[in-house]
């Protein structure tokens, strides 16, 4: 398999160099250059498969080249032994038709160790096969720095840094990051927002050279494709696992930075039967506008219940445009530089009917997000985290028949939210896993860092560990 950029550059690089260098060269993100395809009868053969063995099915036409087939299986099955149920992802279902797709049972509580738990395992398998380190930079808005913490801080080739938003993610969130005492793990809190943490980490990967010589920058932000790829599995498993190939399954996507729902798409086009994948979003609405009024516009970034969504402009929507624009590189590029410079965008007619063939959507505000925590709680017994509120009260607001089968992904686990749940009124106690019930008495240790490339640059400078 071979992967391309899409924004037109002509070089085609590996799995393993495109897991180690994040972003293409032109700024581009990369995609495969094709996708595998399974049939009705490879579906139904699937079904019957544990969750490891079907993620092997999945993702091996991915990887195939640079990992043998026995170590690609053994680290799947390592990274999905450290989920706490034995599922991994389990469906609970909430009415006649409507299913949760819990993802937390990772070791941090949200859907992102599904793929972090595999990305730390490649990049460590990669990293000393090549005997090299690596920096690894992210950008947080609450959910994936925890999860790349804890995927890489027993890597001894790697240095993590991630920057959160200071004083806008939960406490919970900020505590699984900044209790980690590594002497490789490094929490910058950024006076800005996620906007500001996400463009200093694309602009670093752009110009690398603040880095100590013969260090290069890894991502593990959704513009690593390793993530999008470990994030296709379970919308096969709980497809699979409710009549497909024979039904056709929705999805309801919490949805920030497009990469989860991105994922749904790409097993929609390799032969997975799925109807509508909703995309759901909080205040924070540009995907909602961009879909149901092909207004792609920049606004300001407003502080929600749901914070891991407080995204202004989703990375993995370039990815999505480069199928819209028939893989023309060269007309997304402008595009994207356009948006770039105005902050707006609007597709060509035929671009955005590409687009909504696929997608529709709906914005929940912060009331419409407590009323659909207090209203799940009260209809079913299920406790909701806000993001996961978000994405049932976008598959109703979406539903288009009364025997539509829909899947709403619970992306985080609720007591990573207990303010939103108090605010909801629900009155059940939210309690943290085991592993993290002192979470709230751990030591910290994080720098706050004004919103400055050259101050944050050189604050990693000195940290990099040589
Ligand atoms: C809990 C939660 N839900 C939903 C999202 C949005 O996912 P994506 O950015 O892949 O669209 C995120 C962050 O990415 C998240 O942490
Ligand atoms: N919601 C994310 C923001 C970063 O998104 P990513 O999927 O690109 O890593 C978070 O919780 O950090």
């Amino acid at each position: 398999m071979k992967y391309q950029s899409t924004r037109g550059a002509s070089e085609q690089l590996s799995f393993e160099d495109v897991l180690l260098k994040g972003l293409a060269n032109d700024g581009g993100l990369f995609v495969p250059t094709e996708l595998p395809k399974f049939s009705n009868e490879d579906l139904t053969r699937l079904a019957t498969l544990s969750y490891e063995a079907l993620a092997f099915e999945i993702m091996w036409p991915f990887v195939e080249g640079c990992i043998s087939a026995v170590d690609f299986r053994a680290l799947i099955d390592d990274a999905y032994a450290q989920f706490n149920h034995s599922a991994v992802a389990p469906l609970v279902q909430i009415d006649q038709r409507t299913w949760v797709l819990e993802l937390f049972h990772g070791p941090t509580l949200a859907f992102k160790d599904f793929a972090l738990q595999l990305l730390g395992r490649l990049l460590n398998h990669f990293l000393s096969k090549r005997n090299q380190h690596g920096v690894v930079m992210g950008a947080t808005s609450g959910d994936t720095g925890s999860a790349a913490i804890e995927a890489c801080v027993a890597c001894d080739h790697l240095d993590i840094f991630i920057l959160h938003p200071h004083q806008r993610v939960s406490e919970v969130q900020r505590r699984q990051m900044t209790t980690v005492l590594s002497d490789n793990v490094h929490n910058i809190a950024l006076e800005g927002h996620f906007d500001n943490c996400q463009q200093m980490v694309k602009t670093s990967f752009a110009d690398q050279s603040f880095l100590p010589e013969g260090r290069q920058l890894i991502a593990v932000n959704s513009i690593n494709w390793a993530r999008i790829m470990a994030q296709i599995v379970y919308y096969f498993s709980s497809a699979l696992a409710l009549g497909a190939p024979q039904k056709q399954i929705s999805f309801s996507v919490p949805t920030g930075n497009f990469g989860d729902i991105y994922a749904g798409y790409l097993a929609k086009q390799m032969g997975l039967p799925i109807g509508q994948l909703v995309v759901a979003t909080n205040a924070n609405n540009i995907l909602h506008r961009a879909i149901s009024a092909n207004d792609y516009s920049k606004q300001g970034l407003q502080k929600t219940y749901s914070p891991s969504m407080d995204i202004m402009v989703s990375s993995n929507f370039e990815r999505l445009l480069f199928d819209a624009f028939d893989q023309n590189g060269e007309a997304l590029k402008a595009e994207m530089e356009s948006f770039a410079a105005t902050g707006e965008l609007s597709l060509p007619a035929e671009v955005y009917q590409n687009v909504i063939t696929h997608f529709s959507s709906a914005a929940l505000d912060d009331e419409d997000t407590l009323t659909w925590i207090r209203d799940t709680f009260a209809q079913s017994g299920y406790l909701a985290d806000p993001h996961t509120a978000i994405g049932i009260g976008a598959a109703a607001a979406c539903r288009r028949s009364d025997d539509e089968v829909m899947v709403c992904l619970a992306t985080a686990h609720a007591a990573k939210f207990e303010d939103a749940v108090k605010a909801s009124g629900v009155d059940q106690e939210v309690v943290l896993p085991a592993h993290l019930t002192d979470l709230l008495d751990r030591e910290e240790s994080y720098e706050v860092i004004e919103n400055n490339l050259e101050t944050v640059q050189s604050w990693i400078q000195q940290q990099v560990n040589i």
